[in-house]
């Protein structure tokens, strides 16, 4: 479970430097893009890199203790709501991963109801219904923290197995800012001032009663913050860790992952501990305006592809992203090179 990851390679790293280098524009000119294709060159493993067709979303559902505590702007009802919603294809990222081609698999690891009537291939990883309010419990016993990163593992490699070349890991679950905000805060010695957010869009008192629950909650967890799974079980979820789970399998299975919001990092964060070097097969889509987002993303050394204000999860702003990443491998595979012009 905890086995480091092998990182791209740095032959096909250079060889994709040298044909960027090659490539009939100006040095540099392709910028961030240019950055981008040596990066999926080299997960791929190939130069010149290979189109990404096959893109597939996975949202990690659940609920969380603390959404009875304060900390949202909305009911945990709108989670199963909107489990429902991602089945029917009308949700903020369905329109944009129909536009763009991108598979959406939405599970459901700890929503706080029992989805009666949801297709059962929704609710075969289900771990409980909800977890724990981490300010006052762990979110959850250490076997569930060990099935719900087992359950990721497994989607992962169900995904990989029906062609996945790139990953993106989403989220649903009313609450779930604040143990993201406290899994990044436990991770890097930070305070709960400087990672707590607004998520949903709470006020100046709620947001100050969210920083105390966050820093309480991590000051509960105390040094068991030093191991990954016991973070888990301590701040995380069943959602959280089984996204971790998802990514920290690709990242072994040498399979690229496009990064989302709060949670999706958060889980990034716990994937890289969890398989130390993980990050090195993370791209990060978008900046959310989440400041615990941006402090990890710099700690793991990502700068986001996006920065257009997102907050609303489900992986949107990875999706978002898609279509820059394809252009990325598509510039390194069929522009002219230079030492072919004449
Ligand atoms: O992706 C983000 O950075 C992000 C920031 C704020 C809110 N969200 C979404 O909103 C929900 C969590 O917000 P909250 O306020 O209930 O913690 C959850 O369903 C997330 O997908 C997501
Ligand atoms: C409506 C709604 C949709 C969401 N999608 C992700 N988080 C969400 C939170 C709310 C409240």
């Amino acid at each position: 479970m905890t086995a480091a990851v092998t990182a791209p390679s740095a032959t096909l790293r250079a060889e994709a430097e040298a044909r960027l280098a090659d490539l009939a524009t100006p040095p540099g000119a392709l910028g961030r893009l240019g950055d981008l294709a040596v990066w999926v060159a080299a997960t791929q493993g190939q130069v010149p890199p290979a189109p990404i067709d096959r893109v597939r979303a996975v949202i990690f559902a659940g609920d969380h203790g603390v959404s009875d505590h304060g900390v949202s702007a909305f009911p945990k009802a709108i989670t199963p709501a909107m489990v429902r919603t991602f089945l029917a294809g009308r949700a903020g990222v369905s329109v944009l991963a129909a536009q763009h081609g991108v598979s959406v698999r939405v599970l459901d690891l700890g929503v706080d109801d029992d989805l009666d009537g949801v297709p059962a291939e929704v609710t075969a990883f289900k771990v409980r219904r909800g977890s724990g309010a981490i300010h006052l419990e762990d979110a959850l016993t250490s076997d569930e923290t060990r099935r719900a990163i087992l359950a990721g593992e497994t989607v992962a490699a169900e995904e990989i197995a029906a062609g996945a070349q790139l990953l993106v890991s989403g989220d649903m679950g009313i609450g779930n800012t604040t143990p993201a905000a406290a899994l990044i805060a436990a991770s890097f010695g930070l305070p709960a001032s400087e990672v707590t957010g607004r998520g949903t869009g709470i006020d100046e008192a709620a947001l100050a009663a969210k920083t105390a629950l966050v820093q309480h909650a991590v000051d509960r967890a105390g040094e068991r913050t030093a191991d990954p799974v016991d973070t888990l079980t301590a701040l995380g979820s069943a959602d959280l860790a089984a996204s971790a789970g998802f990514m920290a399998a690709a990242a072994r299975a040498g399979v690229p992952v496009l990064l989302d919001g709060v949670i999706s990092v958060a889980a990034a964060v716990m994937a890289d501990r969890l398989a130390p070097g993980a990050a090195a097969w993370f791209v990060a889509g978008h900046r959310s305006t989440e400041p615990a987002q941006s402090l990890a993303l710099d700690k793991l050394g990502l700068e986001p592809v996006l920065d257009l204000g997102m907050r609303l999860g489900e992986g949107s702003g990875a999706v978002a992203a898609v279509p820059l990443l394809r252009s990325a491998a598509l510039l390194l595979s069929q522009v002219a090179l230079l030492s072919d012009l004449h």
